[in-house]
């Protein structure tokens, strides 16, 4: 038996960081996917390989435990977070093929997870709904960077444009919002987990700061969600870029990142700013009649990605 499933990586347009504490946030699945597939293993070992970043290992499952046979660790461990959670060890083979960058603030980390546990479900058989496979790819991401959000595994789950309120109820958009976006993207890796944990001590700090911060933040969200409703989109561009300053002041912008997001603007994007985790990784620009002006500034420099929302989540299947 064969299962196969894979999800949208995202883009977070406003709430990153913030959404940690509770603060609204609203996000969006792209047109990037990771793809899973789990079939018998013809040893008694269980191997996890993902060609596309020269990574394979021997998975000891029932240690949550790897041997590295090639590439560097890293997303592993959301693999093996998932099959400590859902699989009973038997010898499986997992492949990993994905087009979203690893480390980019594009959340390659929810889309693994998502895809990884319902293949898994699928492989043993097991019932889920979108509900319950957002909630456990979110326990998942929990486990492995110590906090996170429950945004990303929600919008890899659904797919769309999604709302996530103070009290975590989650919200659909129904707005086509199908504003060009450029998403630009540096060589150098953020890493999730650490950049929490900055935010976190930058916070403990200066709570008298940083905490007002946090809630300007959670406000600018929900003007922004006004704006999208609207379509809106020189507010909503505007709302990017203060929120850039935001994340600027919390201390997860670097060189490379405000580099594109100026350039992006000097090239006509209303708005940009720094998306995901940050400490490197990815802006996303908001361009509409200036698109190539846009990559082509950000290109200079560094490398662009064009995507569009996309309203396709997670898909699964088994093949007998
Ligand atoms: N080349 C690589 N091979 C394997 N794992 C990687 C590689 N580059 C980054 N990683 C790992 O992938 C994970 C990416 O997750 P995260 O930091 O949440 O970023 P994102 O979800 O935005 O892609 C991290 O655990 C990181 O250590
Ligand atoms: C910083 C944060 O708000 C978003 C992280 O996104 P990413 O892993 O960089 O794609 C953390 C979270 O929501 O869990
Ligand atoms: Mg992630």
């Amino acid at each position: 038996m064969i299962a196969k499933a894979s999800a949208p990586a995202k883009t977070i347009l406003f709430g990153e960081h913030s959404v940690v504490y509770d603060e609204p946030a609203i996000a969006g699945a792209v047109n990037k996917r990771a793809y899973i597939t789990i079939k018998e293993s013809k040893s008694d070992k269980s191997i996890f390989r993902a060609p596309d970043i020269g990574f394979e290992a021997e998975l000891l499952s029932k240690q949550k435990k790897y041997i590295l046979t090639k590439g560097k660790p890293g997303i592993i461990r959301y693999i093996l977070e998932s099959l400590y959670r859902a699989h009973d060890h038997s010898p499986i083979d997992i492949t990993l093929s994905s087009n979203v960058p690893i480390g980019s603030g594009l959340g390659s980390s929810a889309a693994v997870t998502v895809a990884t546990l319902a293949a898994l479900y699928r492989y043993h058989n097991i019932r889920f709904n979108k509900k319950s496979l957002a909630h456990d790819a979110h326990m998942v991401e929990q486990a492995v960077q110590g906090v996170a959000s429950p945004l990303d595994t929600l919008v890899s789950t659904y797919g769309g444009l999604v709302y996530l309120s103070r009290n975590k109820k989650v919200e659909h958009f129904k707005v086509n919002f199908n504003a060009p976006l450029v998403v630009g993207f540096t060589t150098k890796h953020g890493n999730t987990g650490k950049m929490v944990k900055d935010v976190k001590n930058l916070k403990n700090r200066n709570p008298k700061i940083i905490n007002p911060v946090i809630t300007a933040m959670g406000n600018l969200t929900n003007y922004a969600k006004q704006a999208i409703l609207k379509k809106d989109y020189n507010k909503v561009g505007e709302l990017m870029n203060i929120n850039h300053g935001f994340l600027d002041v919390i201390g997860v912008n670097t060189l490379e990142l405000s580099r594109m997001v100026y350039n992006a603007r000097e090239a006509g994007a209303i708005g940009s700013k720094t998306t995901g985790a940050g400490g490197g990784g990815s802006i996303i620009a908001l361009c509409p009649g200036k698109v190539d002006e846009v990559a082509n500034a950000i290109a200079r420099d560094d490398s662009i990605l064009k995507v569009r929302f996309t309203r396709r989540g997670v898909s699964s299947r088994v093949y007998k």
